[in-house]
């Protein structure tokens, strides 16, 4: 089955760029750039990655971005990922990034999509891989803040598929964001949403009905609400959940606590993501083989979620259908 996992052609929909910075990276950045950071070993990087909760590795996520400074820093940070999709057997991916991260550190806008977009594009060039741009909003910055971000990202919208919101989520309800992502649906954008990886089901209903979300990502905690859970499966939502994520930011305490098998059996739309796998100790294939090894799932439970990332994304159907039947040729010639 291991073997099967690593060969399945995948699509992966929930990945910060930032999430996927390497310790020796952030170091040779870290000098090349002449910016503090507070190792001075690789190894005392690895020993920081020991996190409480959701803000406990945010505080971390944010110093290592500093780093990040030119339009090379982007294109190499995408490109080591680029390389992890090969690995990975990762076709297509639909990545996240966090504008305001580097805004408000005086980074400009262009410099940071340009560095992504252009390391995308190579990987399509090289390798096939294609992929989509969602930005993130902050969401522990305000509803004004976010709405400056959106004018910035206005000249580029060809180039950026969706919007997100990510950060601290207790405390910093969708309700805070309302107007923003009204704005951005009128403006074309798909619509996604950081929700109930730590916040209650009100911020997944809130997700819902007031951002009118295509997509949430984690979503772990609906399995407190039945009628959410109906409601979901119902209309078949998509969930990016992400596994190691939650194990390390202690939404579990451990793979065989996790829920992903109770949500997939109910009937939703799950899917497999890596979130941030440098922080969080492992790429996509990691993050299956984790909830494979500990929860019981099928082959099929393993198809079925392989095939839920490429329905779920945003990929027009024709490379859907193409997708689908790659996936269906590898399963077909597996023996095993
Ligand atoms: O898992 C996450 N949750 C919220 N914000 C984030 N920013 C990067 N990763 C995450
Ligand atoms: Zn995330």
């Amino acid at each position: 089955m291991i073997d099967l996992i690593k060969n399945l052609p995948k699509a992966e929909l929930h990945l910060h760029i930032e999430g996927t910075l390497e310790p020796e990276l952030m170091f040779e950045l870290a000098k090349k750039n002449s910016v503090e950071i507070p190792y001075k070993t690789i190894e005392d990087i690895k020993k920081a990655y020991n996190f409480t909760n959701l803000q406990s590795f945010l505080d971390i996520y944010y110093a290592g971005a500093n780093v990040l400074q030119t339009k090379e820093d982007f294109y190499a940070l995408t490109w080591e990922y680029i390389l992890k999709c090969v690995e990975n057997n990762i076709i297509h991916t639909e990545i996240f990034f966090d504008p305001q991260s580097h805004t408000t550190r005086g980074i400009s806008f262009e410099t940071v999509l340009s560095g992504i977009k252009e390391a995308l594009e190579d990987a399509k060039k090289e390798f096939g891989i294609t992929s989509k741009i969602i930005m993130c909003f902050l969401r522990h910055l305000s509803q004004e803040e976010g709405f400056k971000t959106l004018e910035e990202a206005l000249p580029f919208k060809k180039d950026i598929i969706g919007v997100g919101l990510d950060s601290s989520e207790l405390g910093n309800p969708p309700s805070k964001f309302e107007q923003l992502f009204k704005k951005a649906k009128d403006e074309g954008f798909k619509i996604v949403a950081h929700a109930g990886e730590e916040g209650d089901v009100s911020y997944i209903y809130d997700s819902l009905d007031l951002l009118k979300v295509d997509r949430i990502d984690h979503g772990i905690q609906a399995i407190n609400s039945k009628e959410l859970m109906q409601r979901l499966k119902e209309e078949q939502i998509p969930l990016t959940v992400c596994p190691n994520s939650n194990i390390e930011l202690k939404a579990f305490e451990s793979y065989k606590e996790h829920n992903i098998k109770k949500l997939l059996d109910y009937g939703l739309n799950v899917t497999v993501n890596s979130d941030d796998p440098s922080y969080f100790k492992g790429y996509l294939n990691q993050n299956f083989i984790n909830i494979y090894e500990n929860l019981d799932l099928s082959k099929d439970d393993i198809i079925k979620l392989v095939k839920n990332s490429f329905n779920s994304s945003f990929l027009d159907e024709g490379t859907k259908i193409k997708y689908l039947k790659r996936v269906d040729e590898v399963v077909n010639n597996f023996k095993g």
